[in-house]
């Protein structure tokens, strides 16, 4: 059972708030997209609104990468969609940012530097020895409570999410109070149940797929984009040389065998595309399966419109639709109908629920609305959809309870 805000008692409580703000950062440096820290707005005002002391946690891309950068912008916009002035403290556990958290007052935020500048936060741990990390002894004096509202990093056993519940009392956010509350059911939604898995990260789908399939969980699984050319490749259709040599660039040529072993196991409940489309002369030409190879340097980009038309009949009897990860190459309008056309189907069925970061992104851009659930998470929803324990969400279930307050 996890605490949420409603067990917390807030006034005069210094409490650690872990979110997940990480973004897309343009060239100068600045937010490309709010979307992530819009959804962290109600869980943060209400906790200052009750006169808590906020400490906010969150890391922001990845050591080396292009978007690895300080906090300073979120906590300006944080301060902007708060409406309430929201300092920023360039260090985490130091002791100038110790003293920062010991400053708060009733109803004032802080946030916190990029948890990533710090080496431990970027590994991941046990519980008991993430509580014994600098970032958890520096932080737990100054802190009385924790709030993880991180749902979409917590697939991560990382300091920040596994270490300081272990030390101190632990809540759901709502943010992550309501992820949990739909996919954390999902055993218990309406079937026939239908998976679309599309997207690029092929190996992630294919852990997800036979998860899916040998709980029982899945009536069909619908692949489109890059996995379902990984699955046509492994069903012995040639794609040509243009979409092979993209999965062998990608890393992934060994998924083909991984795809083979599932066809043979579950082939009867998993759909492969039956055409594709490639771009000739600068437009959309659409290719069936017996008409492949495509020609030279033709890659499959997207879905075909028979096997909209297929997928749509599958879909047109599923009580409840999953889907991660786009068709097809949805950011070229030449490509973006299957995409478009698939999730729009989706909308229609009484539970559709989607996931991932550029799904998110191209829901927005194609403006498809209407899913019953769109997750903040892209890693972590997918584990939940596989109705697999989060490292995050365990410890905020083991977590210590708050003292009463005459403790
Ligand atoms: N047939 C295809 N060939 C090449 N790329 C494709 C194809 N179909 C889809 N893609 C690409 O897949 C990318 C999105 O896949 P990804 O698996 O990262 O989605 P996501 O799960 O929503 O994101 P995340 O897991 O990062 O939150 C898009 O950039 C899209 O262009
Ligand atoms: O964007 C995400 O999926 C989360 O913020 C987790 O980020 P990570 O994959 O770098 O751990």
């Amino acid at each position: 059972m996890i605490a949420t805000l409603d067990d917390l008692d807030v006034e005069g409580t210094t409490v650690g708030v872990r979110v997940d703000v990480n973004s897309p950062i343009d060239d100068d440096g600045t937010l490309a997209d709010d979307a992530r820290l819009r959804a962290h707005v109600d869980t943060l005002s209400e906790l200052v609104a009750r006169g808590g002391r906020v400490a906010v946690l969150a890391h922001q891309g990845r050591p080396g990468g292009d978007e690895f950068v300080t906090l300073e912008p979120h906590a300006d916009r944080l301060s902007e969609l708060l409406g309430q002035p929201v300092d920023y403290v360039d260090a985490t556990f130091t002791n100038a940012a110790r003293e920062a958290v010991r400053n708060l007052d009733d109803g004032d935020c802080v946030v916190l530097e990029n948890t990533r500048f710090y080496s431990e936060e970027y590994m991941e741990f046990e519980p008991e020895r993430a509580a014994q990390t600098h970032l958890v002894q520096g932080l737990e004096p100054v802190l009385d409570a924790y709030v993880n509202d991180a749902f979409a990093a917590a697939h991560r056993s990382q300091p920040s999410l596994v270490g300081l519940p272990t030390v101190l009392p632990g809540y759901a956010g709502r943010v992550m109070e309501s992820e949990l509350d739909v996919l954390g059911s999902i055993e218990e939604t309406p079937e026939p149940r239908v998976y679309v898995l599309g997207g690029a990260k092929v190996p992630d789908s294919i852990d997800v797929a036979w998860s899916i399939l040998e709980k029982g969980l899945a009536d069909h699984v619908l692949t489109a984009g890059v996995v379902g050319n990984v699955f046509l490749i492994a069903d012995g259709v040639d794609l040509g040389d243009a979409s092979s040599d993209f999965i062998y660039d990608q890393g992934y040529w060994d998924e083909i065998d991984r795809a083979a072993d599932l066809l043979d196991a579950y082939g009867d409940r998993i759909a492969l595309p039956r055409d594709v489309a490639v771009a000739r002369d600068g437009d959309r030409h659409e290719l069936g399966i017996n008409a492949l190879p495509p020609g030279d340097g033709e890659a499959a980009m997207d879905i075909g419109s028979s096997t909209l038309e297929y997928y749509k009949r599958i879909l047109a009897d599923a009580e409840t639709v999953i889907l991660n990860g786009p068709a097809g190459v949805f950011e070229d309008e030449c490509f973006e109908t299957g995409t478009r056309q698939l999730f729009g189907a989706a909308t229609e069925r009484p539970m559709s629920i989607v996931g991932g970061g550029d799904t998110a992104s191209a829901l927005r851009q194609l403006g498809v609305e209407g899913f019953s659930h769109v997750s903040t998470g892209g890693g972590a929803a997918l584990r939940m959809l596989t109705a697999e324990p989060l490292p995050a969400v365990t410890a905020l279930e083991n977590a210590p309870e708050q003292p009463a307050a005459d403790d």
